[in-house]
């Protein structure tokens, strides 16, 4: 949380009031479904302990793009992909299933602002459905 909140002083603030688009790799939704509902099981008191941090910060995504998978898809992506996994893709099916419930109850809750995509296509279908949703939005907040 203080890296978030660090990163919304230090670089998300100024883009906004700079007049810039703002694109981010991940945010505050990912804390809930990683630490509220994979590292703590959706325990209540974990998920409001994270719901009040996220209100000390206080810069909430106009939309979020929830980019979905199935488990085996992303499986074979990540054993495909250079490098080491991080500390949460180490883990085992259990924890990416609470994951998965985690970002399907943040959708529930937050119907309007996510946006679910089918992320099963090849990267640059993907990449072009995401630029057209987007530009798709800008379009509306600009009317
Ligand atoms: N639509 C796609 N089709 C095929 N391969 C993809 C697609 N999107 C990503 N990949 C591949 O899957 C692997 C993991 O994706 P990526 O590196 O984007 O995840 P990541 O950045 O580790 O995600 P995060 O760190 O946010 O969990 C990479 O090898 C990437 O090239
Ligand atoms: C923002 C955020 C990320 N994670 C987890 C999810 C992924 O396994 C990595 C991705 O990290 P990156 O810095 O975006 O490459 O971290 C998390 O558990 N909680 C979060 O809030």
């Amino acid at each position: 949380m203080a890296a978030r909140a660090d990163h919304v002083d230090q670089i998300i603030r100024p883009a906004l009031e700079g007049g810039q688009l703002v694109l981010c790799d991940r945010y505050h939704h990912s804390t809930i479904a990683y630490q509220g509902y994979g590292v703590g099981r959706g325990a209540t008191d974990i998920l409001k302990f994270i719901d009040d941090a996220r209100r000390l910060i206080a810069f909430e995504p106009d939309k979020t793009f929830l980019l979905d998978v199935p488990p085996e898809v992303a499986a074979h992506r990540l054993a495909r992909r250079k490098g080491r996994a991080d500390r949460y893709e180490e883990k085992g099916a259990d924890f990416h299933d609470r994951v998965r419930r985690g970002f399907d109850e943040i959708e529930a809750q937050e119907s309007v602002r996510i946006i679910r995509i089918d992320a099963d296509g090849d990267a640059d279908a993907l990449s072009r459905i995401l630029c057209f949703k987007i530009k798709e939005l800008m379009a509306g907040a600009a009317q």
